[in-house]
């Protein structure tokens, strides 16, 4: 499964938005039928997503369907699956029962219709989604990844969304060590509410990045641009690691394990990200 940077949501109940969003930049559409669809809204909802799924793509789209809480989740995903969406992002995970649970009417579904397993994104944005991020990132195989919405968790825990990441430091870094141990993709970062603060997305996309997240939930075609370059490697960053591997193939030919470049240790660990840093440079 490729690593995804850019996830832009688009509220479900908008053809028109929907329909601009296709070309919009973004690696990943997600049509929602949550919280950015009103309850009297969500049927129609699911109706002109159906219509937009059958539009011409060449990014991927997902559907994040309503939470198990409610009763819209079942046709959500019935929709999702007989339209073609490539994957569906399930708000309000709260444990691995519920991956499990979803992961079995998936799977029945998709042998009734003959479909191919579609992609699970849990969205993990509670205390206790959390503290369990290890066990949902286990529970199925279909789990690519996790994502964080930090709106709702802020509110779980009582504190308010900052926009400086004091409050989120831990969950983020959290799901990070549950993703890794899992053995799945790094988690998808939070959405960014202030839309016309350039300068502060591009803050918490760095730091998100660091703590080892990759990519980032989006809700403005303006936060496209940003994310996709932050999360491809920089031409420094490039460079860096055709130096580091030069040195370090060199060293390791003549039977050393470790190595100075710039100043610095070089060794196996080193030598790896710089492999990855030009893998991501080859899939990009
Ligand atoms: C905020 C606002 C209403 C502002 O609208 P405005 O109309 O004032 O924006 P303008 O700047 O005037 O638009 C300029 C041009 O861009 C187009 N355009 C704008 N937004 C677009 C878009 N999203 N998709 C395509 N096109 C778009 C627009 O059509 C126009 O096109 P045009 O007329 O042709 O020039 C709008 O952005 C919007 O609805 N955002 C998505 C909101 C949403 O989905 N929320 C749910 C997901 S988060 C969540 O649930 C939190 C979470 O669950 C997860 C987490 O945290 O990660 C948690 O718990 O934490
Ligand atoms: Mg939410």
């Amino acid at each position: 499964m490729f690593a995804y940077k850019s996830f832009l949501f688009t509220p479900g109940n908008n053809a028109k938005r929907m329909e601009k969003a296709l070309s919009a930049g973004a690696d990943v559409l997600i049509f929602d039928l949550e919280d950015a669809v009103a309850i009297s809204e969500k049927a129609n909802a699911r109706n002109t997503i159906t219509g937009c799924l059958e539009l011409p793509r060449s990014c991927k789209v997902y559907v994040r369907i309503n939470g198990l809480e409610t009763n819209f989740w079942h046709d959500d995903l019935i929709m999702a699956v007989q339209h073609g969406a490539d994957g569906v992002m399930l708000p309000k995970a709260e444990d691995d029962e519920q991956i499990k649970f979803i992961d079995k009417f998936l799977t029945e579904l998709e042998s009734k219709q003959g479909k191919s397993p579609i992609d699970l994104i849990p969205l993990v944005e509670s205390a206790r989604g959390v503290i369990l991020a290890f066990n949902i990132a286990c529970a199925a195989k279909r789990v690519s990844r996790l994502a964080f919405g930090a709106l709702d968790y802020t509110m779980d825990i009582e504190t308010s969304f900052s926009g400086e990441g004091t409050e989120i430091f831990y969950a983020r870094s959290h799901l990070v060590n549950a993703s890794r141990a899992a053995g799945i993709l790094p988690p998808v970062d939070t959405v960014f509410p202030g839309i016309k603060d350039q300068d502060g997305f591009e803050r918490d996309l760095l730091i998100a990045k660091q703590l080892g997240m990759f990519g980032k939930l989006l809700i403005h075609p303006n936060q496209i641009e940003a994310t996709n370059r932050v999360f491809s490697p920089s031409e420094e960053e490039i460079e860096w690691a055709r130096r580091i591997l030069a040195a370090f193939e060199a060293a390791e030919a003549a039977g050393q394990g470790v190595v100075q470049v710039d100043g610095k240790m070089v060794d196996y660990p080193v030598a790896d990200r710089a492999r990855r840093i030009l893998s991501q440079v080859d899939r990009n």
